[in-house]
């Protein structure tokens, strides 16, 4: 929908949440690959998975102790005779016979006939019921319930069920649970190849001595490891100077691998907003969103070496970046990433203080948790230059154009990063 907002030179000033379904509808998922597991931390599935096996995958033993039937263990004393040893990895554990015990180990198959396992603790010499050879009886001090202490077979997920949908970003979390259901690969769309591009004559690189007027990237940083934590591969095209050739030059150098690309700066109304000047006629719109910080936005589809892909221009204040980063930067990645769910996470919580809002936009205020409240992160609010003070934020509070002042105690709403 390149060109849909850009008419006679005006910027038409849209809503957030408008602008954010626009950048959702840039991009389309990228291809698949098929990972180990752990190469696939980060990464997005490109198809529902079914579990192989169950969790757990056989009935066994939540503790170290002796398998029963309840029934005989009901009227204590007793004493049984211990007619095997199950340790776990025993793939051959036979029948529990009627009025014995077998010892058993956390995590060990119940024998068949058992229904019960009473931890060690409650038998007599429970010291050395425990030893290297099991004891041939064991007295038992308590009963338990029937049941107790065992782990069913599929009580967390049964074989052939659906485990994960398509669409769904993995973590250690994710992919163990796929270890544990029978897979060893897993097939995921690739990660995007973002290019970043920072522009503006008065950059220096990080670490380098500046001359007055001039100040360090530090939008490039902080947008190649967004780009990263978002589940993108991150490649930093150049700090590109205010030259419209250059950042043609590098643009068309770069185009063939790239599936998305992300600039910051030079989007506003100054004379050198070079990614304005350079892109506005090749697909892509500039427009005000109707928010603070991140005014200034340009987005749309982009053809480079033959291809098509979709770009987000972000305004160069750091903080603005932050807030374009965290609401459209991530939303395109995510679109090309095979992201199904998209939504922002948002949480209702209470102001611990009062602050004021810009009238007529929307505010994204860096804020932090206190005593339970939310405040904002640092004492000049959502001012889009305090790039220092950008660490302390915790969550990202919105506040809606309409509301021009929070009071304490108001609810808003907080996206927690
Ligand atoms: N006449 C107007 N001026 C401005 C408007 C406007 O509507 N009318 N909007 C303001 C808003 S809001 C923003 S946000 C900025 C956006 O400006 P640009 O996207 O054109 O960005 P630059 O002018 O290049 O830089 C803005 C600011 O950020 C610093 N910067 C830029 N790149 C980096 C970097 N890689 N690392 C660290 N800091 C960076 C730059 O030095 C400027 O201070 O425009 C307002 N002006
Ligand atoms: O909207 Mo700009 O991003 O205020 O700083």
């Amino acid at each position: 929908m390149a060109g849909r907002w850009f008419s006679g030179g005006r910027r038409t000033v849209i809503s957030f949440d408008e602008y954010r379904e626009h950048v959702l509808s840039l991009g389309s998922p990228v291809s698949t690959e098929t990972l180990p597991l752990h190469a696939a931390d980060g990464m997005v599935t490109a198809e529902p998975i079914f579990a192989r096996f169950a969790v757990p995958p056989f009935d066994n033993s939540a503790m170290d102790g002796f398998a029963v039937r309840a029934d005989d263990v009901a009227d204590l004393p007793v004493t049984l005779r211990v007619s095997a040893d199950i340790p776990a990895g025993r793939t051959d554990v036979p029948e529990l016979e009627p009025g014995t015990a077998m010892r058993i180990m956390t995590g060990a198959p119940l024998p068949s006939g058992a229904d019960t396992v009473i931890q060690v603790e409650k038998t007599e010499n429970a010291g050395q019921n425990m030893a290297s050879e099991a004891p041939e009886e064991v007295t038992f001090l308590e009963t338990a319930s029937t049941g107790a202490n065992v782990r069913m077979a599929g009580e967390d997920i049964a074989a052939g069920e659906l485990a994960l949908e398509a669409g769904v970003r993995l973590g250690p979390t994710q992919l163990s649970a796929l270890a544990s259901i029978g897979h060893g690969y897993v097939c995921v769309h690739r990660k995007p190849v973002i290019g970043i591009l920072s522009t503006g004559s008065e950059l220096r690189r990080p670490g380098e001595s500046l001359l007055p007027g001039q100040i360090p990237d530090s939008n490039s940083t902080l947008v190649r490891l967004m780009v990263r934590a978002a589940g993108g591969k991150d490649v930093v095209l150049s700090t590109s100077s205010d030259d419209p050739a250059h950042l043609a030059a590098t643009l068309e150098k770069h185009g063939a691998y790239l599936d998305g690309l992300i600039t910051t700066g030079g989007v506003s109304a100054g004379a050198f907003d070079v990614v304005k000047e350079h892109l506005r006629s090749r697909g892509v719109d500039f427009v005000s969103v109707a928010q603070q910080p991140g005014k200034p936005q340009g987005s749309g589809l982009v053809t480079l070496a033959g291809r098509q892909i979709p770009i987000v221009c972000l305004p160069g204040n750091p903080v603005s970046v932050f807030v374009s980063m965290k609401v459209y930067g991530e939303a395109m990645i995510a679109t090309l990433a095979g992201m199904r769910d998209t939504t922002i996470p948002w949480q209702t919580w209470q102001t611990g203080t009062s602050w004021r809002t810009p009238e007529g936009r929307a505010q994204f205020m860096p804020v932090v948790a206190e005593n339970g409240f939310v405040v904002p992160a640092a004492s000049g609010g959502s001012g889009s230059h305090l790039v220092y003070s950008l660490m302390k934020t915790r969550g990202l509070a919105y506040v809606p154009a309409d509301v021009d002042e929070i009071a304490e105690g108001d609810a808003v709403k907080v996206w927690w990063l």
